[in-house]
């Protein structure tokens, strides 16, 4: 019986025999699905969980000869879109302290704050079948079918709106040779003090050619109609996707962290996890600043490449460290990671081999302090 339904969806036969020799793990997912269609929905509200997921379905399903739906939800993260910058998108100081994680999506746009208030959609399809407005009409319609009296639209850009200015919907889409997926976000009720907080960036002078994010002022659905949850949503959203696409697809729960029922979803995502991904996949950028120490300016330049600290320069008063001084620790620097850990062991370093004057390396702490606050 499995057998016969995984052929319908046409996993790769490789995958098949693998499956199936954990056919009792794999009934709760797959047996009830139906020819043209899924709807799944995911029991991990990990952000790298449930974005392996979707790169699960998109690598390993075979989407010419049906359509997924993916609903999710997540614990707070931020989640930034391919082609982006997190130093300049978030504040990467309020999210280490928090513990907030980061996570690079493979579909571009921009930053997006998620929490358990806040629903996720993806739609696979063809990419023939690929329509954005009508998936956006599939939410909209569960909207309108729970509160009637809302008002709702979708606009140009595929944003959802709320009384013609409050977004509460925003979207992203990657498109593969064959196949496609539009995910989109609908905000019921996250927290949107900790979303705006999270979406300034805390690092000045940022000079890059990545993908800015497009803020808008945003409202949660539960502020407007206290009935909606999302739950009920998420159900609703089901029902109108059946309801669109001629389909009649029970809703069936998915664990992204069984790879015994989805093989190969481990090493995707600890590749969505890795440090390499979400920051060392920005595209290059400089960080020109200045700061004062002690009533000293410093100026500061450092580029960085996939990452890590390429070229740095700093400009200080020869009074309060010596200029060859500086030059050293500036070349100490290159070939670090931007990042705060790898700062602080290079600097420890530095100061360790380098033979220096108290005052001096006072002052080159003073450096790091002032430096760290950008990373
Ligand atoms: N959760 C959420 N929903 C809607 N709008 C948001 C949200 N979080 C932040 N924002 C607002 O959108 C802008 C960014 O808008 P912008 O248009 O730049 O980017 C997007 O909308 C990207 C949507 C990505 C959806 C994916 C679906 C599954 S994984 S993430 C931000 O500055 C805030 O003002």
């Amino acid at each position: 019986m499995i057998l016969r339904t995984l052929s319908r969806m046409s996993v790769t036969t490789r995958d098949l025999s693998r499956l199936a020799r954990h056919e009792s793990t794999l009934k709760s997912c797959f047996d009830e699905s139906g020819g043209e269609g899924l709807i799944l929905k995911s029991s991990s509200t990990d952000i790298f969980q449930n974005l392996a997921l979707e790169d699960w379905i998109h690598d390993r399903v075979d989407l010419q000869s049906r359509s997924v739906l993916f609903l999710w939800r997540n614990a707070p993260a931020v989640v930034i879109g391919r082609h982006q910058n997190p130093w300049q998108e978030c504040n990467l100081e309020l999210l280490r302290r928090t513990g907030i994680p980061v996570a690079r999506r493979r579909s571009g746009g921009g930053t997006v704050y998620h929490d358990l208030g806040n629903i996720n959609m993806t739609f696979f399809t063809s990419k023939k079948k690929y329509d954005r407005m009508r998936n956006l009409g599939v939410v909209t319609g569960a909207l309108k079918a729970l509160s009637p009296n809302l008002d709702v639209c979708a606009t140009e850009r595929f944003d959802i709106i709320l009384n013609g200015c409050y977004k509460i919907s925003g979207t992203a889409a990657r498109l593969g040779r064959k196949t496609a997926y539009h995910h989109c976000t609908l905000l019921c009720s996250a927290d949107r003090s900790i979303l705006s907080s999270v979406l300034k960036s805390s690092c000045t002078g940022i000079k890059s050619n990545a993908t800015p994010s497009v803020p808008s002022p945003v409202t949660n659905l539960s502020d407007h109609d206290p009935s909606l949850n999302p739950s009920s949503l998420m159900d609703a959203i089901a029902s109108c996707y059946n309801k669109e696409f001629d389909l009649d697809c029970p809703v069936l729960t998915v664990d992204p962290g069984s790879e015994v029922m989805m093989p190969g979803i481990h090493k995707m995502t600890s590749d969505l996890k890795n440090w390499d991904w979400v920051y060392g996949k920005t595209p290059k950028f400089s960080v020109c600043t200045s700061f004062m120490v002690d009533n000293t300016n410093v100026g500061l330049e450092i580029e960085i490449k996939n990452g890590v600290v390429e070229s740095c320069i700093m400009d200080v008063h020869h009074d309060w460290l010596p200029a060859d001084f500086v030059k050293e620790f500036c070349s100490s620097l290159i070939g670090i990671r931007f990042c705060p850990n790898e700062f602080a062991v290079a600097v420890a370093a530095f100061i360790r081999t380098t033979s220096s004057s108290p005052q001096h390396t006072q002052n080159t702490l003073r450096l790091y302090e002032n430096i760290v606050s950008v990373m």
